[in-house]
């Protein structure tokens, strides 16, 4: 790296480099000037290319591919680019056994870098057809060219791309998406506008159930009411005779925020059913609900198997949205306690529990690091602990209770490596360990996100 700290690198420059490893975003990265990286979209680790900067920064630097001088064997034909610019899918670019490669190294790394070299990483379980998995969408509407249009974000930005066909979602979703357009341009009905906080329809979210085949459009608008709702719901019909809930949620904050509080129904259900491994579920628009059914089935399979679950087992499930693990593991053991801070996912999760007539589970809404110090106040003693965190993962206290509560073991489902490795350290120092390797299971193909189950036993 040059001595006097600037960058080595001018905006505008054209460079031949040699591009030597793949960034957790999918980015390929080039060193210049004996170490400054310089990140590439679309650009893999082996490959020389021809890149333009685009952006400078004191210790890293934007570029944009302009050739492929040498490709990497283990390059693809691409789909369609828009994939690529939006983030939908930004390793289409990479085949999919190299895919699931790139996630099982990502998580060795992390612990590797963590020191903490003796944990094992298994092969990430792929999927055999790794295209058209995901159950829902959440789709952008904004005005491009005097109409309003669907897509997604061209990455880092808020500017639409225009996208119908959008590879990774149920073909169901994508075609209801378009219907829901053309009702939408129909009525002239105009989308919101982030700069001037007018326009009205900000969203379009899309659930499919993967085996009822139920369909649920939520309409996201930036107004207390939907205008014309009996017309715009009769022609939405029309248009999706198999609908089974449409729904208007009122979101006029003005931040980034995809849903608000208030659902009003215009047709059909408040929800719509599903199943995970023969478990019924009802899922409310405002619940979290595992975006990869065929995945999903697989990792709530291994987290069961790992836990070792005994007839006479006390199980905290954290995290456990519309109660989908605890429902599963529930039959298998003595109760199951779960957590989560969306009171409607915990409503759905009470709902579940009584359609698959399952009397031993108990659910509370609140924030898993305080009721885990209440349920510990209460003297439960679980056997096991199970966690599924968002991505910020696990919080401080919440491990502080887990250890106070001995289980005998603690099954970590996560969605970021970087934070599984954190808190990992946090148990190993509190007296857990990890004797099998940690699994990867592919949750998110041909996107960098990786997923995992990392089982830390009491020693
Ligand atoms: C990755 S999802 C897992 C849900 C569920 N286990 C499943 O597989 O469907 C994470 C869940 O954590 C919930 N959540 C986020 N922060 C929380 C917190 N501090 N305490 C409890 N739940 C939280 C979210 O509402 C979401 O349902």
């Amino acid at each position: 790296m040059s001595k006097n700290k600037q960058a080595p690198v001018t905006k505008n420059e054209t460079l031949d480099v040699d591009v030597t490893d793949l960034t957790y975003e999918g980015m390929g990265v080039a060193k210049v000037d004996g170490g400054y990286p310089l990140f590439i979209e679309d650009a893999l680790p082996g490959e020389q290319v021809t890149a333009k900067v685009i952006k400078v920064k004191k210790n890293f630097a934007f570029a944009k591919l302009l050739k492929v001088n040498q490709a990497s064997p283990d390059r693809v034909a691409i789909v369609n680019k828009k994939l690529t610019q939006s983030g939908i899918a930004p390793l289409q670019h990479l085949s999919y056994d190299k895919q699931l490669e790139f996630k099982q190294h990502q998580i060795a790394e992390l612990f590797q870098k963590a020191h903490l070299d003796q944990v094992q990483v298994a092969p990430t379980i792929g999927m055999e057809h790794p295209v058209q998995y995901r159950n829902k969408a959440q789709i952008p509407v904004r005005e491009l060219r005097g109409q309003l249009e669907t897509g997604f974000y061209r990455r880092h930005s808020h500017d639409l791309i225009p996208i119908e066909d959008f590879y990774i979602q149920d073909p169901a979703i994508d075609d209801a998406i378009v219907k829901v357009r053309d009702v939408l341009r129909e009525f002239q009905l105009p989308a919101y506008n982030e700069t001037t906080h007018q326009g009205l329809i900000r969203n379009i979210m899309v659930r499919y159930g993967k085996y009822s085949h139920e369909l649920m459009v939520v309409l996201v608008i930036n107004d207390k009411h939907l205008p014309r709702a009996a017309e715009i719901t009769a022609a939405i019909q029309e248009k999706l005779p198999n609908l089974d809930s449409l729904i208007v949620n009122v979101n006029q904050s003005t931040g980034n925020r995809l849903l608000g509080e208030k659902n009003t129904v215009l047709a059909g259900k408040d929800y719509i059913m599903d199943q995970l491994l023969g478990t019924k579920f009802l899922i409310s628009p405002l619940s979290f609900y595992q975006v990869n059914p065929v995945q999903t089935e697989k990792l709530y399979s291994l987290a069961i198997e790992k836990a070792q679950l005994t007839k006479d087992d006390i199980v905290i499930d954290a995290y456990c949205g519309i109660g989908t693990i605890s429902l599963a593991m529930a039959p298998q053991v003595k109760h199951v306690y779960g957590v989560d801070v969306v009171k409607e996912a915990i409503q759905d999760a009470r709902t579940n529990a009584k359609l698959n007539h399952i009397e031993n589970a108990t659910f509370v809404t609140g924030k898993a690091e305080d009721q885990m110090q209440k349920w510990e106040v209460e003297g439960i003693k679980p056997d096991v602990i199970v966690v599924d965190p968002p991505r910020k993962g696990l919080d401080a206290s919440f491990i502080e209770s887990a250890l106070k509560m001995q289980p005998e073991r603690l099954v970590y489902v996560s969605c970021n490596p970087a934070t599984l490795v954190r808190d990992a350290q946090l148990l190993l120092d509190g007296g857990y360990a990890i004797d099998q390797p940690v699994q990867p299971v592919d949750q998110f193909p041909q996107t960098p996100h990786v997923e995992s189950v990392t089982v830390f036993t009491r020693k």
